[in-house]
């Protein structure tokens, strides 16, 4: 069987009696393995291998760095379409005779072996619709007994191609006029079956071009002006049309319709220093204001790419992905280019990873799963807005950080990184300071725009001036009112994080509690609930309090729905949108959202992170920063990183054109150095500041974080189990330092109790991978103790 394995194929192995479950080969060799009995490989399912050598490396160094199984890995990466589903059939025995049979059956067991006459082979659910009962084992474990059935296991491809069921004249008629003529005169008087025959050799030239014929039509636009399908069938039956079946695209050809716009001159010149530090450095960060027109560059580079042969990858954050710039590479890339969403349906994925195996997309724009897709020749990775947190997966494993990932994707291909952001990250603008990263910059937005005007709006002494209304600043009501009154747009941010409305009741303080997490639920005006946001629980609104039944229950904290529910007060005339999870829930609600502020529908948006991601829109002037205090005040190492990143972006999208944008902040502490530092634009000063604390508290880039959460359903367990593990890593013989363990900041997600480690490493030599190693034999040993058999530890390296 060897000579037929090839690397990367997919192969079927049985496990136990029942389950059969699919694999990928990874490595041909001869040494049988020690500590179990390897299972034989029932089928080899393809001649072409589906998944690359150097996809394997990628998953083997991945498994390894994120400290996972490379199962996990292989699972994340293959769309689910490609890995296979096994279903139990039913057969008839071939062995058994009805009517020899020694065995009596009784009226159920004949039905199913009637259906079994009509159909080779059923499946359960098919067998409880021909008894119409819910349980069909016993009768079907009966009929195992009497020898009369089998029952078997059939592994079927999930992904199914698009088949079109197309119609043609059969080869007589077509082949003779005269056959054709005769036809027509058989079908006098025969109205609807004449009609078909008129509309085919409408759409399809059979006399000019007899060849057209091969191909006929989609039965479906045959069929589309009322036709009728039984007409359809006697001319079938008649044998004057026949109808077959092709397999077709789901994914629509597109022909380039635009060329790549020309580079102004401080673009042309990035763009040439790029390229020259490609020369010595496999990554370069492009670091470049709002608004300067990165994505021109993109598309140079990628052309450029793509002229020599190489593949290339573009990465984009999750929401970014639905909108304008998928557009505007479309334009140019035509169908070259294929699109990796996680809101594509499984076929729709397994037609792009096919379509980069078979070289029909050499170029793919993605989310952070576009990095397993099966190319072979990558020459250029492009992570867009590299600084976001959404690359980085925090459930399940792999909890890889997807840029990170890239580079060393990259690597493996000989590729170069190109890493893009007006607020670089920490971690990137570290290494292009160390000279580890090239780094190219663009200072100015393109053609006459310029930066954004800001203001600090101070909450508190307008509230003192009895200047307060609904929230809102003088400053920012001003500036809302001049923007509509010259039909400009004003976007309002409102951050998410560390913040949610919720109900409480007035009389005795009762609030919402999730009944398996130790949190509040959150309050859904729109539909009207209360949700949990770790586990998806949700309930409707109480009318009364259930505590003590009073009926004066109100909504605290302020939310997007408040802010707009107030800005419709303030600003009766305005149309007002709203985009944040509740309103996006749905495939299309974001873009439709874009769709109409782009149009001019809407004149004020409210929204969430969602409306910083990289959109361009001429006329927004105004941008409100509602609560910017919020922003500033998270509990994380990269509070002060991530909100002037968040600041900057939100700021960015005011004044991309002609008119200067305006950026109001609404704040109680103007003094706050931070945003005289957002304000002043100065990345440089503002990252030499904070590194300096990175450092002297040791926190990345300056060490390796790895955070351990112990999970188990009983808080003793879970914290004894914790405690093992402290005492374990801190016997690691490695720099480290070992924190913890410490009651998880949310005490009890679905109903298992937590308790988080936070481990800080040494970054130089291989102090990570042999501190791994270590780790790896601690947890090993401990799931082996019968008391912590069900405990859980999640390893996530490099959290965020
Ligand atoms: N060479 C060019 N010719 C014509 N228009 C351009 C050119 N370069 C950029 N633009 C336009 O300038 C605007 C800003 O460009 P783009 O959206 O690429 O900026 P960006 O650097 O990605 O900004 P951000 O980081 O804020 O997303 C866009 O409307 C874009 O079409
Ligand atoms: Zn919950």
């Amino acid at each position: 069987m060897q000579s037929e394995i090839n690397l990367g194929a997919r192969v079927i192995v049985q496990f136990g009696k029942k389950k059969v479950l699919t694999g990928i080969i990874g490595k041909v060799h001869n040494k049988p393995p020690q500590a179990y009995q390897a299972k034989p490989i029932l089928e080899v399912l393809d001649d072409q291998p589906s998944v690359n050598p150097l996809q394997i490396r990628f998953w083997v160094w991945m498994a390894e760095y994120y400290f996972c199984h490379i199962g996990e890995v292989m699972h994340a990466a293959l769309p689910s379409g490609l890995r296979l589903s096994s279903e139990s059939k039913v057969q008839v025995n071939p062995n058994f005779e009805r009517e020899t049979s020694k065995y009596p059956l009784d009226n159920r067991e004949i039905l199913i072996l009637d259906a079994l006459e009509n159909k080779a082979e059923l499946s359960y659910d098919e067998c409880e619709k021909v008894l119409s009962i819910k349980s069909i084992h016993p009768i079907l474990k009966s009929l195992v007994k009497k020898e009369a059935i089998l029952i078997f296991e059939k592994v079927q491809e999930k992904y199914a191609p698009k088949v079109e069921t197309r119609i043609r004249l059969t080869l007589e008629i077509a082949g003779s006029k005269n056959a054709l003529q005769e036809v027509f005169k058989s079908l006098t008087g025969k109205a609807k079956q004449e009609s078909i025959l008129l509309k085919y050799l409408r759409d399809v030239p059979v006399m000019k071009l007899p060849k057209s014929n091969e191909k006929g039509v989609d039965k479906a636009i045959l069929l589309e002006e009322g036709d009728s399908e039984s007409s359809l069938k006697t001319l079938i039956k008649n044998g004057i049309f026949e109808s077959f079946k092709v397999v077709v695209n789901r994914l629509a050809e597109e022909e380039p319709e635009s060329e790549p716009a020309v580079l102004s001159t401080s673009q042309q010149a990035a763009f040439e220093e790029i390229k020259h530090q490609f020369e010595s450095k496999q990554s370069v960060l492009l670091h470049g204001v709002t608004g300067s027109g990165k994505t021109e560059i993109y598309i140079q580079m990628i052309r450029e790419v793509l002229d020599s042969g190489s593949q290339v990858l573009l990465l984009l954050p999750e929401i970014a992905l639905t909108t304008q710039i998928v557009t505007r590479l479309k334009k140019v890339f035509g169908s070259q280019m294929g699109v990796y969403h996680s809101k594509y349906s499984d076929n729709e994925r397994v037609e792009v990873w096919n379509g980069v195996l078979s070289g029909r997309f050499s170029f793919v724009v993605g989310v952070r799963s576009s990095i397993f897709l099966p190319f072979d020749s990558l020459g250029l990775i492009i992570i867009d807005e590299e600084h976001e947190s959404s690359y980085k997966q925090f459930d399940p494993a792999p909890r890889f950080q997807a840029r990170d990932s890239a580079i060393m994707l990259a690597y493996f291909h000989q590729a170069r990184t190109l890493l893009g952001s007006a607020t670089p990250s920490f971690e990137s603008y570290f290494n292009a300071s160390q000279g580890k990263f090239g780094y190219v910059e663009l200072t100015h937005r393109f053609g006459d725009a310029t930066m954004p005007n800001f203001y600090l709006a101070d909450l508190a002494a307008d509230k003192r001036k009895n200047l307060l209304k609904l929230d809102t600043t003088r400053i920012l009501r001003e500036k809302i009112q001049d923007a509509l009154a010259k039909q400009e747009q004003v976007l309002i941010f409102q951050n998410r994080r560390g913040y949610s409305p919720y109900i409480q009741c007035e009389d005795c303080g009762w609030t919402g509690q999730c009944v398996q997490c130790d949190v509040s639920l959150t309050y859904h005006q729109f539909s009207e609930e209360l949700r949990c946001h770790y586990c998806g629980y949700k309930e409707k609104i109480p009318s009364s309090c259930p505590a003590c039944g009073s009926t004066q229950l109100t909504t605290m904290g302020m939310g997007t729905e408040r802010i707009e529910e107030s800005l419709s007060l303030l600003f009766p005339e305005a149309r007002i949108g709203r985009m944040d999870l509740d309103t996006t829930r749905n495939k299309h609600g974001y873009q439709r959202l874009l769709d109409e502020f782009g149009s001019g529908n809407l004149d004020i948006l409210v929204g969430t992170q969602m409306i910083t991601k990289g959109l361009d829109f001429g006329r927004v002037t105004v941008v409100g920063i509602w609560d910017g205090d919020r922003i500033l005040n998270f509990p994380d190492f990269r509070a002060g990183e991530r909100a002037y990143q968040q600041i900057t972006q939100v700021a960015g999208r005011a004044g991309r054109r002609e008119v200067q944008g305006q950026v109001i902040v609404q704040t109680r502490d103007p003094e706050t150095q931070i945003y005289a530092q957002v304000i002043k634009g100065d990345y440089f000063e503002f990252f030499n500041q904070e590194i300096h604390d990175r450092k002297k508290f040791y926190y990345p880039p300056f060490v390796k974080l790895v955070k351990i959460t112990t999970r188990h359903a009983d808080y003793k367990v879970a914290e004894k189990a914790a405690l093992n593990l402290h005492h374990g890593m801190a016997e690691i013989p490695v720099k480290k330092i070992v924190l913890g363990p410490e009651k998880g900041i949310i005490a009890r997600i679905k109903n298992q109790y937590q308790f988080e480690s936070l481990i800080k490493l040494d970054r130089s030599g291989n102090t990570p991978v042999i501190f791994k190693e270590y780790l790896w034999k601690i947890t090993e040993e401990l799931k082996s103790r019968p008391e912590f058999r069900s405990v859980r530890f999640v390893v996530d390296v490099d959290p965020s």
